[in-house]
Formats: structure tokens, sequence, C-alpha cells
């Protein structure tokens, strides 16, 4: 029984023969002119043909516009067990031809042998936060750029008081001389553990990995010397390889939480591109990504919800044989959007605010006791306008942006 992976497209055309059309990629894209071949020849090739497994025209929300979706299974011997060679084959040269959308991929047991997935997953970061019946709050690091080390080391002691679980680097902070990552680490991670002595909770700082491809795991496995318990990636500047390749390194002994800086490029046109749901959820969780960022449905980035239900649903479903990476909506989140979230993304979520944390009208601290007790509020059923009466925090963050229904 030979083995696939099965690519699923949206497919626009005025006037083409969708059957046809779909035909022509599953031969353009595996063995070419198979059809032009002498008998023995074409028996050779046949286990490297690709197969149309459907074609379904669909109804076009743009009037006169013919739209198909198409599916084509892809021999697994046809390319490499890596996540470049795949993408390459079902969307490479197709990606430049005409009007067409990659919206799902289906790969076989034998290519997922390659992927174990993500190291810690949900389980695994809820472990390590001590955290394991409800949201976690993550707090993301904001005026970064040209500041030096302790007045980054007070903006994380302030945001480690307002009692998060995780705070992440912004994915603008780059190496640079005021305040590299092995120093910086060393300062942060003295920070967490003075606050931790305050607030009784365990921290994960996710650094940035940043540079040349080639001294990612250098830099990764120092900043773990220097007490780094989680990294942050821009996963679509390097690659799914360059994550994969970190994720299931040995040495590399800390969750990795996957930004969605450039996604934008792949995703958001009806006629082009790769679905949400792949770029930010397969993909990422096959490449091994703990914790995926991505836009919520009600921020200040937003995305249209079915896409940010879809890409929770590939992070997380139970019909991927993987841990499930956390979700993490983001930008844009304020105190009074935690009822939405906790609604549409379960407590499986890792509410993740910069701007809503030191912007709060009270400081930095204050910013993330607000999102504490928003979460309380939700989990003990009470509104948060209830919950704020004896809050101050919450109080004082429902005037500044107000709470969302
Ligand atoms: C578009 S999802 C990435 C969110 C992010 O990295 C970020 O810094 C959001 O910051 P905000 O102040 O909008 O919470």
């Amino acid at each position: 029984m030979m083995n696939h992976c099965v690519a699923t497209y949206r497919l626009y055309d005025d006037r083409a023969d969708f059957h046809k059309k779909a035909e022509g990629i599953a031969v353009g894209l595996t063995v070419g002119s198979w059809t032009d071949l002498p008998e023995a020849a074409k028996a050779d090739m046949e286990k490297h043909l690709g197969r149309v497994v459907s074609v379904q025209e669909h109804h076009s929300d743009v009037p006169g516009e013919r739209c198909a979706e198409i599916s084509i299974a892809y021999p697994d011997i046809n390319f490499s067990h890596d996540i470049p060679a795949l993408l390459v084959t079902i969307f490479g040269k197709l990606s430049m031809d005409g009007r067409i959308k990659l919206i799902d991929v289906n790969w076989s047991d034998e290519f997922k042998q390659a992927f174990p997935g993500p190291k810690f997953g949900v389980d695994g970061v809820r472990k390590l936060v001590d955290v394991h019946d409800r949201p976690l709050l993550m707090s993301i690091f904001k005026s970064v750029i040209g500041h030096d080390l302790q007045t980054l080391r007070e903006q994380f002691y302030q945001q480690a008081l307002g009692g998060v679980n995780l705070i992440k680097d912004d994915e603008i902070l780059f190496e640079n001389p005021l305040t590299p990552i092995g120093r910086r680490v060393r300062v942060c991670m003295q920070a967490a553990q003075e606050a931790e002595q305050r607030t009784g909770k365990k921290l994960l700082y996710a650094v940035n990995l940043t540079g040349p491809t080639f001294s990612l795991r250098d830099q990764a496995l120092r900043a773990i010397e220097a007490g780094a318990n989680a990294l942050l990636f821009n996963v679509l500047g390097y690659g799914y390889d360059v994550l994969h390749a970190l994720s299931q390194d040995r040495d590399i002994t800390v969750p990795i939480a996957a930004h969605p800086a450039l996604a934008g490029s792949y995703y958001p046109s009806p006629h082009h591109g790769i679905s949400a749901s792949l770029v930010l959820g397969k993909f990422m969780r096959l490449a091994g990504a703990d914790l995926v960022l991505f836009p919520s449905p009600y921020g200040s980035v937003t995305m249209p919800k079915e896409e940010t239900q879809a890409i929770r649903e590939a992070l997380t479903t139970a019909a991927i044989d993987a841990p499930p990476s956390f979700p993490v909506p983001s930008a844009g989140i304020h105190p009074g959007l935690v009822p939405l979230l906790i609604r549409d993304f379960g407590t499986d979520v890792v509410v993740n605010a910069g701007g809503g944390v030191h912007g709060h009208p009270l400081g930095t601290a204050a910013g993330g006791r607000a999102f504490v007790q928003a979460i309380d509020a939700v989990m003990q059923g009470s509104s948060l306008e209830g919950f704020a009466a004896d809050h101050e925090e919450l109080r004082a963050a429902i005037q500044a942006w107000g709470v969302k229904q």
C-alpha cells in the first residue's frame, strides 16, 4: 500500500474545466510528461504519479466567479520527509500559477513519523508553571529597543509582580550591544526569582532567538545555560524546518513560543497563499511549537473568527498524533476581552498582552493583576463588572478600555 500526502486547494477560474485542471496539477507536480512516455517508462513512473482525490465545484461570493476545491494525493516516495520538500512538492511552482490557494494538507503516517511535534505542548508548559486548571497569562516586553539592562530588568520585574505566568520578549528585540541575550537572561531570571518570592508563582521567560540561522542553536544553548527557561522564535522569517530542528534538538530543553510575524504575507487573500490554519496551525504544531501566537478576532490586529477557530482546532485536535500546542490569540488584548477569549478558546489558552499590561492606568504590575482578576472572574462565573466592584486593578482597566460583549 502506497503512502500519500493529500493537499487540498481552492482554485478560481472563469472558464476552465476543473477536473482537467486538477489532472494537470496531479501530473504536472509529479511525473510531468507521464502521458507522453513509452509504455515501459509509464509503468516505472506509475508509483510516482499524483492522483486526483476529489473535485468539488463551489459557489463563489464574487459574482461571475467560479471556484472549486480540489484534493490531490502526492506519493511520499517523491519527496524527503521534511516540511520544505513537502511544501515545494505540493505548492512550489503552483503557488505562482493563477488564482489558487493551499487550504489544507493531510500527511501520511509515514511522513508524520519524522515529526513528534511539540516537546512540551499544553501539558508540559502547564507543568512548568504549575497551573493546571485555568488559562495562562503572558505579558510582553514593550518599548525595549535602545534601553539598557537595568531598564529591562525593572520592566521584567514589574510584569512578574503582576502575577503573569510567562513573559516574552518583543519579537523586534534582536541581538544588540545594550541587552545581549546572555546578560538579559541572567538579569531577568534573577528578577523572576525575586518576584516569585513575592507572588509564589513560577515564571517562564521566552527570550527571542535571533541572528543568522547557523548560529541559532549555539545562541539557544548559551541562553539556556544562562538560565533561559523558554524561547521565542520568529518562525516564518526562518522557515518551519529551522523550528523543527530546534524543537527536536535534545539539548534544547525548554518550550518554544512561535511568533506569527510575516504570516500576513501568506493567508489573508482568498485567491492566493496558504490558509491561516496551515500557516499558524498545522505546520507550527508539526514543526514543534509549544505555543503559537496569532491575531484574535477582537483586538487591534484581527482575523476572522472562523480562521482563529480553525487555527485553534489545528493546534489542539486529537486527530493529529502530537501533543497539542498552546493557542495564544494576541494583539490589542485587554482585560475586558478575557470573557470572549475564554468563551471562544476555552481554558487551554494563553491570554497574552503587551499594551494591555503596560498601559494600565496604575502601572505595569497593576496591569498584570487586572488580567489575573479578569481570569478569576470568568473562572468563578462572575461578570467582570461585578468582580471589579472590589478589585481596584480590574476596575481601572475596565474604566480605561471597557468590556467587550
Ligand atoms: C499579531 S499577534 C502578535 C502579538 C504580539 O507579538 C504583540 O506584541 C502584541 O502586543 P500588544 O501590545 O498588542 O498586546
